[in-house]
């Protein structure tokens, strides 16, 4: 199957250091991927060279196996990819259905998966407080509502960075669920977040970055059998 999102040799970096070294990783359809490691080690990075908010300096993007290095942010992001972003990027002033209606917009092939009245049924709380501003909301409904602004968008595909940081055990779990939920559905998920047990309880498969370039890569299962690569690779 010809992956939704695909990085080859990928370089890039901030001035003049360089963050990734040449990264091979693949999104196909359908797949929940965890893309893991320590603190620093470019997953952000790789996250924003892949939409294009980072320049690449080598190698190559390729959207649905087509050459997307040099297409805008806006253009990728049309071809069914949603980014839930760290911190959340939700509009404060604006209401809970405001914030929603405002993301919506049909998916790359016209269709609309995620209607708003399915997007309330899978955050009932979100529903509850559609009246309320962003910035009333607290960090986990925040969370909710920036995933359900994500999929005012019908993706293919959904990339969550750190989408449970700093939330509370019960708001985190709510999180995962949402996530499971969403993968049910058949969208691919690339998943980076702190709380190792959880994403390899989640995905098919684990990518590691050490020092800018894919380190490890295979099943949940193979990396947990290994706690000699847990330990050095992720610290845990
Ligand atoms: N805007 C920026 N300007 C300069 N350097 C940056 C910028 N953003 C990140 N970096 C540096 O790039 C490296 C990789 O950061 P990145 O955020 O991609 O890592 P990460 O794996 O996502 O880690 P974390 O979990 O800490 O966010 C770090 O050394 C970081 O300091």
């Amino acid at each position: 199957m010809t992956p939704i999102l695909e990085a080859r040799g990928l370089a890039s970096g901030y001035g003049a250091g360089l963050v990734l070294r040449g990264v091979d990783l693949a999104i196909r359809p359908g797949e929940a991927i965890g893309l893991m490691g320590r603190n620093g080690m470019g997953k952000t990075t790789l996250i924003r060279t892949l939409m294009g908010q980072v320049p690449a300096r080598g190698g190559h993007v390729l959207i649905d196996g087509a050459d997307a290095t040099a297409e805008a942010p806006f253009r990728r992001a049309r071809r069914g990819i949603a980014v839930v972003p760290e911190g959340r990027g939700v509009f404060g002033t604006l209401s809970v259905m405001e914030n929603l209606r405002l993301a919506a917009r049909p998916g790359a092939d016209g269709r609309v998966d995620w209607p708003l009245d399915r997007v309330m049924a899978l955050f009932p709380r979100l529903a509850e407080r559609s009246g309320h501003r962003g910035d009333q909301l607290s960090g986990g409904e925040q969370q909710m509502l920036s995933i359900g602004r994500a999929l005012m968008t019908s993706p293919r595909l959904l990339v969550l960075d750190e989408a449970t940081e700093g939330l509370a055990p019960l708001m985190r779990d709510a999180i995962w669920d949402t996530i499971r939920a969403v993968r049910q559905a058949g969208i691919a998920t690339l998943v980076v977040d702190r709380t190792v047990a959880a994403v390899l309880s989640l995905v098919d498969r684990a990518d590691i970055l050490v020092k800018g370039s894919l380190a490890w890569s295979g099943p949940p299962e193979r990396l947990q059998a290994d706690p000699e690569t847990m330990h050095r690779h992720l610290g845990v």
